[in-house]
Protein backbone atom coordinates (compact mmCIF):
# COMPACT_ATOMS: atom_id res chain seq x y z
CA UNK A 1 0.00 0.00 0.00
CA UNK A 2 1.32 3.61 -0.79
CA UNK A 3 -0.54 5.98 1.50
CA UNK A 4 1.68 8.83 0.21
CA UNK A 5 3.23 8.83 -3.42
CA UNK A 6 4.71 12.12 -2.52
CA UNK A 7 5.96 14.37 0.03
CA UNK A 8 3.51 16.98 -1.02
CA UNK A 9 1.05 14.23 -0.79
CA UNK A 10 2.05 13.71 2.83
CA UNK A 11 2.03 17.21 3.60
CA UNK A 12 -1.82 17.70 2.06
CA UNK A 13 -3.08 14.61 4.20
CA UNK A 14 -2.15 16.93 6.81
CA UNK A 15 -4.29 19.44 6.03
CA UNK A 16 -7.79 17.30 5.48
CA UNK A 17 -7.49 15.40 8.82
CA UNK A 18 -11.01 13.92 9.63
CA UNK A 19 -12.19 14.77 12.96
CA UNK A 20 -13.89 12.77 15.75
CA UNK A 21 -17.99 11.54 15.53
CA UNK A 22 -19.29 14.15 17.47
CA UNK A 23 -22.37 11.97 17.67
CA UNK A 24 -20.94 9.47 19.17
CA UNK A 25 -19.30 11.09 21.77
CA UNK A 26 -22.49 13.03 22.73
CA UNK A 27 -24.16 9.76 23.57
CA UNK A 28 -20.52 8.68 25.65
CA UNK A 29 -20.46 11.87 27.51
CA UNK A 30 -24.59 11.72 28.22
CA UNK A 31 -24.17 7.90 29.08
CA UNK A 32 -21.32 8.90 31.49
CA UNK A 33 -23.85 11.38 33.38
CA UNK A 34 -26.28 8.25 33.64
CA UNK A 35 -23.94 5.79 34.90
CA UNK A 36 -24.31 5.37 38.93
CA UNK A 37 -21.78 7.26 40.14
CA UNK A 38 -21.28 11.56 40.94
CA UNK A 39 -20.51 13.29 37.74
CA UNK A 40 -17.34 13.30 37.05
CA UNK A 41 -15.99 10.77 39.76
CA UNK A 42 -14.49 8.44 37.46
CA UNK A 43 -11.87 11.10 36.36
CA UNK A 44 -10.08 10.76 33.48
CA UNK A 45 -11.59 7.11 33.02
CA UNK A 46 -14.85 9.11 31.47
CA UNK A 47 -12.37 10.83 29.05
CA UNK A 48 -10.73 8.11 27.68
CA UNK A 49 -14.41 6.20 27.23
CA UNK A 50 -15.38 9.55 25.28
CA UNK A 51 -12.46 9.41 23.31
CA UNK A 52 -12.23 6.07 22.13
CA UNK A 53 -16.44 6.77 21.34
CA UNK A 54 -15.55 9.72 18.64
CA UNK A 55 -12.70 8.41 17.19
CA UNK A 56 -14.25 4.62 16.78
CA UNK A 57 -17.76 6.61 16.16
CA UNK A 58 -19.29 4.25 18.45
CA UNK A 59 -21.14 5.16 21.62
CA UNK A 60 -20.42 2.05 23.03
CA UNK A 61 -16.42 1.84 22.35
CA UNK A 62 -14.71 -1.68 22.18
CA UNK A 63 -11.10 -2.52 22.35
CA UNK A 64 -11.52 -6.56 20.79
CA UNK A 65 -8.53 -5.95 18.92
CA UNK A 66 -6.02 -3.89 19.20
CA UNK A 67 -2.63 -4.22 18.06
CA UNK A 68 1.01 -2.91 19.20
CA UNK A 69 3.31 -2.21 16.28
CA UNK A 70 7.16 -2.34 16.99
CA UNK A 71 8.81 -0.29 14.41
CA UNK A 72 12.58 -0.71 13.95
CA UNK A 73 15.45 0.99 12.19
CA UNK A 74 19.14 1.64 12.66
CA UNK A 75 20.85 5.02 12.72
CA UNK A 76 23.86 6.18 11.40
CA UNK A 77 25.06 8.83 14.08
CA UNK A 78 25.83 5.55 16.08
CA UNK A 79 29.20 5.76 14.80
CA UNK A 80 29.42 9.16 17.05
CA UNK A 81 29.23 7.15 20.54
CA UNK A 82 25.94 8.47 21.36
CA UNK A 83 24.53 5.09 23.05
CA UNK A 84 25.79 2.87 25.83
CA UNK A 85 24.76 -0.28 23.16
CA UNK A 86 25.80 -0.86 19.59
CA UNK A 87 24.25 -1.04 16.67
CA UNK A 88 24.04 -4.76 15.99
CA UNK A 89 21.53 -4.64 19.70
CA UNK A 90 18.34 -3.18 17.25
CA UNK A 91 18.62 -6.53 15.18
CA UNK A 92 19.41 -8.55 18.64
CA UNK A 93 16.01 -7.38 20.04
CA UNK A 94 14.31 -7.53 16.40
CA UNK A 95 14.91 -11.36 17.37
CA UNK A 96 13.95 -10.98 21.05
CA UNK A 97 10.77 -9.82 20.03
CA UNK A 98 10.22 -12.33 16.99
CA UNK A 99 10.81 -14.97 19.99
CA UNK A 100 8.64 -13.43 22.50
CA UNK A 101 10.99 -12.84 25.31
CA UNK A 102 11.04 -8.76 25.50
CA UNK A 103 9.31 -6.62 27.50
CA UNK A 104 6.83 -5.53 24.90
CA UNK A 105 6.20 -9.04 24.61
CA UNK A 106 4.84 -9.61 28.11
CA UNK A 107 3.45 -6.16 28.16
CA UNK A 108 1.39 -6.64 24.76
CA UNK A 109 0.27 -10.27 26.22
CA UNK A 110 -0.90 -8.78 29.52
CA UNK A 111 -2.74 -5.94 27.69
CA UNK A 112 -4.44 -8.54 25.05
CA UNK A 113 -2.79 -6.51 22.49
CA UNK A 114 -1.17 -8.11 19.20
CA UNK A 115 2.01 -7.50 18.32
CA UNK A 116 3.63 -6.61 14.83
CA UNK A 117 7.35 -5.67 14.77
CA UNK A 118 8.13 -4.25 11.67
CA UNK A 119 11.85 -3.93 10.76
CA UNK A 120 11.99 -0.72 8.07
CA UNK A 121 15.44 -1.39 6.19
CA UNK A 122 17.53 -2.47 9.20
CA UNK A 123 20.56 -3.46 7.37
CA UNK A 124 20.51 0.34 6.02
CA UNK A 125 21.32 2.76 8.56
CA UNK A 126 20.06 5.84 7.68
CA UNK A 127 23.03 8.22 6.66
CA UNK A 128 25.17 10.77 9.87
CA UNK A 129 22.59 13.46 10.10
CA UNK A 130 25.54 15.83 11.18
CA UNK A 131 26.96 14.79 7.60
CA UNK A 132 24.43 14.57 5.14
CA UNK A 133 20.43 14.16 5.13
CA UNK A 134 19.88 11.26 6.92
CA UNK A 135 17.32 10.00 4.24
CA UNK A 136 16.49 10.48 0.41
CA UNK A 137 13.12 11.47 -0.50
CA UNK A 138 12.56 7.94 -1.55
CA UNK A 139 13.84 6.29 1.49
CA UNK A 140 11.97 9.15 3.88
CA UNK A 141 8.67 7.86 1.66
CA UNK A 142 9.14 4.38 2.23
CA UNK A 143 9.27 4.83 5.54
CA UNK A 144 6.33 6.74 6.22
CA UNK A 145 4.09 4.03 4.35
CA UNK A 146 5.71 1.72 5.78
CA UNK A 147 4.04 2.69 8.74
CA UNK A 148 0.74 3.57 7.08
CA UNK A 149 0.81 -0.04 5.70
CA UNK A 150 1.62 -1.32 9.09
CA UNK A 151 -1.36 0.38 10.32
CA UNK A 152 -4.00 -0.11 7.74
CA UNK A 153 -5.83 -2.88 9.26
CA UNK A 154 -6.07 -2.53 12.97
CA UNK A 155 -9.82 -2.36 14.30
CA UNK A 156 -9.71 -0.66 17.64
CA UNK A 157 -6.61 0.72 19.10
CA UNK A 158 -3.15 0.87 17.71
CA UNK A 159 -0.36 1.22 20.35
CA UNK A 160 2.82 2.62 18.71
CA UNK A 161 6.52 1.80 20.16
CA UNK A 162 10.43 1.71 18.34
CA UNK A 163 13.29 -0.20 18.37
CA UNK A 164 16.64 1.43 17.26
CA UNK A 165 19.69 2.20 18.92
CA UNK A 166 20.73 5.96 18.72
CA UNK A 167 17.31 6.88 18.43
CA UNK A 168 17.01 8.82 21.86
CA UNK A 169 19.81 11.50 19.79
CA UNK A 170 17.70 10.95 16.57
CA UNK A 171 14.18 12.06 18.54
CA UNK A 172 16.59 14.99 20.53
CA UNK A 173 17.81 16.32 17.27
CA UNK A 174 13.39 16.59 15.89
CA UNK A 175 12.63 17.81 19.30
CA UNK A 176 15.28 20.74 18.85
CA UNK A 177 14.02 21.20 15.09
CA UNK A 178 10.65 21.25 16.11
CA UNK A 179 10.18 23.03 19.10
CA UNK A 180 13.33 25.04 19.42
CA UNK A 181 15.05 25.64 22.69
CA UNK A 182 18.94 24.44 23.21
CA UNK A 183 19.82 21.28 22.55
CA UNK A 184 20.55 20.15 26.68
CA UNK A 185 16.77 20.49 26.69
CA UNK A 186 15.99 17.54 24.67
CA UNK A 187 19.85 15.14 25.54
CA UNK A 188 19.08 12.31 27.77
CA UNK A 189 20.72 9.58 28.72
CA UNK A 190 18.99 6.90 26.48
CA UNK A 191 20.05 3.68 27.38
CA UNK A 192 22.64 5.27 30.13
CA UNK A 193 25.42 7.25 28.52
CA UNK A 194 27.34 8.80 31.50
CA UNK A 195 28.30 12.20 31.32
CA UNK A 196 30.91 12.48 28.17
CA UNK A 197 28.25 10.32 26.47
CA UNK A 198 25.68 13.42 27.33
CA UNK A 199 28.00 15.74 25.88
CA UNK A 200 28.97 14.51 22.56
CA UNK A 201 24.82 13.61 22.13
CA UNK A 202 24.48 17.50 22.92
CA UNK A 203 27.29 18.25 20.11
CA UNK A 204 25.92 15.63 17.58
CA UNK A 205 22.61 17.58 17.98
CA UNK A 206 23.74 20.66 17.46
CA UNK A 207 25.64 20.04 14.72
CA UNK A 208 22.72 18.07 12.84
CA UNK A 209 20.38 20.95 13.35
CA UNK A 210 22.78 23.71 12.28
CA UNK A 211 24.04 21.91 9.07
CA UNK A 212 20.37 21.52 8.15
CA UNK A 213 19.03 24.72 9.38
CA UNK A 214 18.06 26.62 6.04
CA UNK A 215 15.97 22.95 4.70
CA UNK A 216 13.90 22.38 8.14
CA UNK A 217 11.02 23.95 6.61
CA UNK A 218 8.60 21.41 6.68
CA UNK A 219 7.89 18.42 8.91
CA UNK A 220 8.92 15.95 5.89
CA UNK A 221 12.13 17.88 5.75
CA UNK A 222 12.53 17.97 9.59
CA UNK A 223 11.78 13.69 9.65
CA UNK A 224 13.86 13.12 6.56
CA UNK A 225 17.33 15.13 7.42
CA UNK A 226 17.07 14.23 11.13
CA UNK A 227 14.90 11.19 11.48
CA UNK A 228 15.51 7.62 11.45
CA UNK A 229 13.34 5.21 9.07
CA UNK A 230 11.35 4.04 12.36
CA UNK A 231 10.39 6.87 13.28
CA UNK A 232 9.07 8.35 10.27
CA UNK A 233 7.35 5.16 10.10
CA UNK A 234 5.88 6.38 13.27
CA UNK A 235 5.06 9.25 11.78
CA UNK A 236 3.82 7.59 8.81
CA UNK A 237 1.49 5.51 10.88
CA UNK A 238 0.21 8.60 13.45
CA UNK A 239 -1.10 10.21 9.76
CA UNK A 240 -2.86 6.95 8.13
CA UNK A 241 -4.35 5.71 11.63
CA UNK A 242 -6.10 9.48 11.72
CA UNK A 243 -7.02 9.36 8.18
CA UNK A 244 -9.09 5.62 9.12
CA UNK A 245 -10.32 7.14 12.28
CA UNK A 246 -8.34 4.74 14.09
CA UNK A 247 -7.20 5.71 17.69
CA UNK A 248 -3.86 5.82 18.71
CA UNK A 249 -1.54 5.31 22.28
CA UNK A 250 2.12 7.13 21.87
CA UNK A 251 5.06 5.95 23.94
CA UNK A 252 7.75 7.76 25.43
CA UNK A 253 10.07 9.89 24.78
CA UNK A 254 11.53 8.48 21.16
CA UNK A 255 7.96 7.61 20.01
CA UNK A 256 6.41 11.20 20.97
CA UNK A 257 9.73 12.74 19.18
CA UNK A 258 9.14 11.10 15.78
CA UNK A 259 5.65 13.41 15.61
CA UNK A 260 7.03 16.32 16.92
CA UNK A 261 7.67 17.78 13.48
CA UNK A 262 3.62 16.88 12.58
CA UNK A 263 2.36 18.11 16.12
CA UNK A 264 4.51 22.00 15.71
CA UNK A 265 3.24 22.80 12.30
CA UNK A 266 -0.29 20.88 12.93
CA UNK A 267 -0.94 20.70 16.41
CA UNK A 268 -4.32 18.81 15.44
CA UNK A 269 -2.62 15.89 14.61
CA UNK A 270 -2.50 14.48 18.45
CA UNK A 271 -6.59 14.73 18.79
CA UNK A 272 -6.56 11.19 17.91
CA UNK A 273 -3.75 10.91 20.30
CA UNK A 274 -3.28 9.81 23.74
CA UNK A 275 0.03 9.97 25.41
CA UNK A 276 0.47 6.44 27.41
CA UNK A 277 3.39 7.78 30.32
CA UNK A 278 5.49 10.20 31.00
CA UNK A 279 9.06 8.58 30.50
CA UNK A 280 12.10 9.14 32.90
CA UNK A 281 13.89 10.62 29.79
CA UNK A 282 14.01 14.23 30.66
CA UNK A 283 12.94 16.06 27.21
CA UNK A 284 9.85 13.87 27.72
CA UNK A 285 7.94 16.00 30.18
CA UNK A 286 8.83 19.21 27.85
CA UNK A 287 7.91 17.08 24.59
CA UNK A 288 4.38 16.62 26.05
CA UNK A 289 4.00 20.18 27.55
CA UNK A 290 4.83 21.43 24.58
CA UNK A 291 2.86 19.38 22.55
CA UNK A 292 0.05 20.38 24.69
CA UNK A 293 -1.04 16.33 25.43
CA UNK A 294 -1.30 15.02 29.64
CA UNK A 295 0.35 11.35 30.05
CA UNK A 296 -1.87 8.74 31.26
CA UNK A 297 0.63 7.05 33.72
CA UNK A 298 3.95 8.47 35.12
CA UNK A 299 5.96 5.41 36.30
CA UNK A 300 10.00 5.94 35.84
CA UNK A 301 9.58 3.90 32.84
CA UNK A 302 12.67 4.93 30.38
CA UNK A 303 12.56 1.69 27.84
CA UNK A 304 10.50 2.32 24.73
CA UNK A 305 9.17 -0.60 22.40
CA UNK A 306 5.65 0.94 22.97
CA UNK A 307 6.16 -0.87 26.68
CA UNK A 308 5.04 2.51 28.84
CA UNK A 309 1.80 3.00 25.58
CA UNK A 310 0.83 -1.21 26.07
CA UNK A 311 0.61 -0.55 30.24
CA UNK A 312 -1.75 2.48 29.67
CA UNK A 313 -4.07 0.01 26.97
CA UNK A 314 -4.71 -1.42 30.60
CA UNK A 315 -6.37 1.33 32.04
CA UNK A 316 -8.17 2.20 28.44
CA UNK A 317 -9.21 -1.26 29.01
CA UNK A 318 -10.69 0.06 32.60
CA UNK A 319 -12.52 3.20 30.93
CA UNK A 320 -14.34 0.99 28.63
CA UNK A 321 -15.12 -1.99 31.41
CA UNK A 322 -16.91 1.14 33.24
CA UNK A 323 -18.85 2.64 30.31
CA UNK A 324 -20.34 -0.18 29.10
CA UNK A 325 -20.90 -2.47 32.05
CA UNK A 326 -22.30 -0.38 35.06
CA UNK A 327 -25.49 0.27 35.22
CA UNK A 328 -27.42 3.37 34.84
CA UNK A 329 -29.36 5.21 37.85
CA UNK A 330 -32.39 4.39 36.16
CA UNK A 331 -31.57 0.96 35.89
CA UNK A 332 -30.23 -0.10 39.24
CA UNK A 333 -33.35 2.57 41.18
CA UNK A 334 -30.84 4.66 42.48
CA UNK A 335 -31.89 8.39 43.02
CA UNK A 336 -30.22 11.07 41.03
CA UNK A 337 -28.69 14.33 42.57
C1 LIG B 1 18.64 -4.23 25.27
C2 LIG B 1 17.86 -2.99 24.88
C3 LIG B 1 16.48 -3.05 24.67
C4 LIG B 1 15.79 -1.89 24.34
N1 LIG B 1 14.50 -1.69 24.08
C5 LIG B 1 14.31 -0.43 23.81
N2 LIG B 1 15.47 0.25 23.88
C6 LIG B 1 15.55 1.69 23.74
O1 LIG B 1 16.90 2.14 23.70
C7 LIG B 1 17.25 2.77 22.47
C8 LIG B 1 17.46 4.26 22.63
O2 LIG B 1 18.54 4.56 23.48
P1 LIG B 1 19.95 5.06 22.91
O3 LIG B 1 19.69 6.29 22.10
O4 LIG B 1 20.75 5.29 24.14
O5 LIG B 1 20.52 3.92 22.07
C9 LIG B 1 16.08 2.49 21.55
O6 LIG B 1 16.32 1.31 20.83
C10 LIG B 1 14.94 2.35 22.51
O7 LIG B 1 13.82 1.75 22.01
C11 LIG B 1 16.42 -0.66 24.20
C12 LIG B 1 17.81 -0.57 24.39
C13 LIG B 1 18.54 -1.74 24.72
C14 LIG B 1 20.01 -1.65 24.92
O1 LIG C 1 11.19 7.36 26.62
C1 LIG C 1 11.66 6.62 25.73
O2 LIG C 1 11.04 6.43 24.66
C2 LIG C 1 12.99 5.98 25.91
C3 LIG C 1 13.89 6.41 26.84
C4 LIG C 1 15.12 5.82 26.96
C5 LIG C 1 15.47 4.78 26.11
N1 LIG C 1 14.59 4.36 25.21
C6 LIG C 1 13.37 4.94 25.09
Amino acid sequence: MTAFATPAGFLAALRGLPQADAAARSAAIARQGELTKPPGSLGRLEDIAVFMAGWQGNPLPRLDRGSAVVFAGNHGIVARGVSAFPASVTAQMVSNFEAGGAAINALSRAAGLELKIVSVDLDRPTADFTQAPAMSEDECLAALNAGAAAVADVPDLVVLGEMGIGNSTTAAALCLASFGGSASDWVGPGTGVDGEGIARKIAVVEAGVALHRDALTTPFEILRRLGGRELAAIAGAVVAARLAGLPVMLDGFICCAAIAPLAAACPDILAHCLAGHVSAEPGHRLLLERMGIEPLLSLGMRLGEGSGAATATLLVRAALAVHAEMATFAEAGVSAA
